[in-house]
């Protein structure tokens, strides 16, 4: 099975997180799910550098990794991957596009779970606030 090394960004403005909407894929467990920008770290190169180039690449945005905030291994159905999240801050310029997403929000992190996010997400977002999981699982029980 094929492992990918993926960079995620998570942007913050304020008290709150960019969330992206994937295309539609082959996968229908990714498809058009919710995750955060970023994609596949190339060989010899550092998370923060594919980081920047990612973001380039889908948003035409320039974003400065910061601070590792979690990471998740994840194995989907056809390949699997070690999903390295950095918070960053989100730049003034907030003037990004969407070349390889369909929408995007900006949620606080106690509203994140209501998406339909990638299930390697999902389970980033409980690892990076544990209490965000605990008051959703609260209030379903
Ligand atoms: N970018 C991104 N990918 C994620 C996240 N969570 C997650 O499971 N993934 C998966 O990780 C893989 C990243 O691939 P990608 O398509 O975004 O990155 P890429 O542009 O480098 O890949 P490609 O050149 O093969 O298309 C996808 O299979 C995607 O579904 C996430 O939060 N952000």
């Amino acid at each position: 099975m094929k492992h990918s090394r993926v960079v995620a960004a998570v942007v913050k403005r304020g008290d709150r997180y960019l969330c992206m909407r994937r295309c539609r894929s082959k996968y229908a467990y990714i498809s058009e799910k919710w995750e955060f920008p970023g994609g596949k770290v190339e060989p010899d190169e550092s998370d923060r550098d594919a980081l920047r180039r990612e973001i380039k690449e889908e948003m035409d945005w320039d974003v400065c990794a910061g601070e590792a905030l979690a990471t998740v291994e994840y194995s989907y159905p056809d390949f699997s991957l070690t999903l390295v999240a950095y918070l960053c801050e989100a730049p003034a310029d907030d003037s990004f596009k969407l070349l390889e997403h369909t929408d995007y929000c900006w949620l606080k992190a106690d509203e994140m779970l209501s998406l339909d996010w990638t299930a390697a997400d999902a389970e980033l977002i409980r690892l990076a606030w544990p209490e965000v999981a605990a008051e959703r699982h609260g209030q379903k029980a």
